[in-house]
């Protein structure tokens, strides 16, 4: 596995403040990995590392074979986008003129605009004054920006945070195919349906620390309640996923009395709960 980012044994400490203690763990090339914690966990703080804004007190963090060290790093921002808020577009001006002032600060041809707007799916704003646009629109001219100079590595802090549904499909819709096109993700959220639906792999932070890092799938089959939930035409059972059970489902199935069945998997919120004694919001 080539690694996008490796990161060992990271700390940050604020003055008293423990934010990061001891973290370890890889991203793939090609991954979306997703950084879930509840608000203070720490999530911000690695972003920061990991995009050379901050300097770590312990630890060491590489990302694309460059040991980030609080310290511009020309090579190192050539390669990656960072989205983080919405500060730094500039409302009065459109949405090509925003980001043509963009590809001249990150040093990306102006014809790249034309394209990043499609992948975003707001082509057909390019003459909009951004403060004409609605919020979702912003956060997705705030995804353009970052994908200006075509970066290898994405980094997005809570993307999609406080976006209705329709908006969020779209950022989503965008993020999954720059991924199949090859770009890593690093996510952070606090949104667990988010990080089912796109990550490959997720690390559940609580207080700095990493309690659990495995895939969406691997985690809810691991905590399973090993029941499924039937619906029949007398009634709501639960039933247990052994022989017994099946025997059941298929006595209801020959009567021709089912009408569902669902196991009984955690989501991944609840296992975040159930990990690490918090809740996510
Ligand atoms: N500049 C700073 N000085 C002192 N403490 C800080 C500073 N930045 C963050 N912290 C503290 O470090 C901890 C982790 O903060 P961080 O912003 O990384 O969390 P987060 O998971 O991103 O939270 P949120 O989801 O609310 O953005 C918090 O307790 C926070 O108060």
């Amino acid at each position: 596995m080539e690694s996008a980012i490796e990161v060992h044994q990271l700390e940050k400490k604020y003055r008293n403040k423990m934010a990061l203690d001891s973290i370890s763990f890889q991203v793939a090339k090609g991954e979306i990995f997703g950084f879930l914690g509840p608000s203070g966990s720490g999530k911000t703080t690695t972003v920061k590392i990991l995009t050379t804004q901050l300097l770590p007190s312990a630890g060491e963090a590489i990302v694309l074979g460059r040991r980030a060290v609080g310290k511009r790093d020309p090579y190192l921002l050539s390669k990656i986008g960072i989205m983080t808020d919405n500060s730094g577009i500039y409302e009065r001006l459109t949405v090509f003129d925003n980001l043509s002032l963009f590809c001249g600060l990150y040093g990306a041809p102006v014809r790249n605009v034309s394209d990043t707007l499609e992948s975003v799916n707001l082509a057909g704003e390019m003459k909009t004054p951004v403060h004409q646009l609605s919020k979702g629109m912003k956060q997705r001219v705030t995804l353009a920006r970052a994908l200006l100079h075509k970066p290898e590595l994405l980094f997005l802090d809570e993307p999609t945070s406080a976006l209705d549904p329709a908006n969020t499909a779209q950022i989503h819709a965008a993020l999954r195919q720059l991924n199949e096109q090859g770009t890593t993700i690093f996510l952070t959220t606090h949104d667990m349906m988010e990080a089912e639906q796109l990550c490959h792999r997720v690390a559940f932070l609580n207080n700095g620390r990493i309690s659990v890092l495995d895939t969406p799938e691997r985690l809810k089959l691991q905590h399973a309640d090993r029941t499924i939930d039937v619906t029949t035409a007398d009634g709501r059972y639960v039933v247990n996923n052994d022989s017994e059970g099946a025997e059941r489902i298929r006595e209801w199935m020959r009567a021709g009395r089912l009408l569902s069945i669902h196991s009984n998997e955690p989501t991944l919120g609840d296992l975040f709960v159930r990990l690490t004694g918090r809740s996510l919001q």
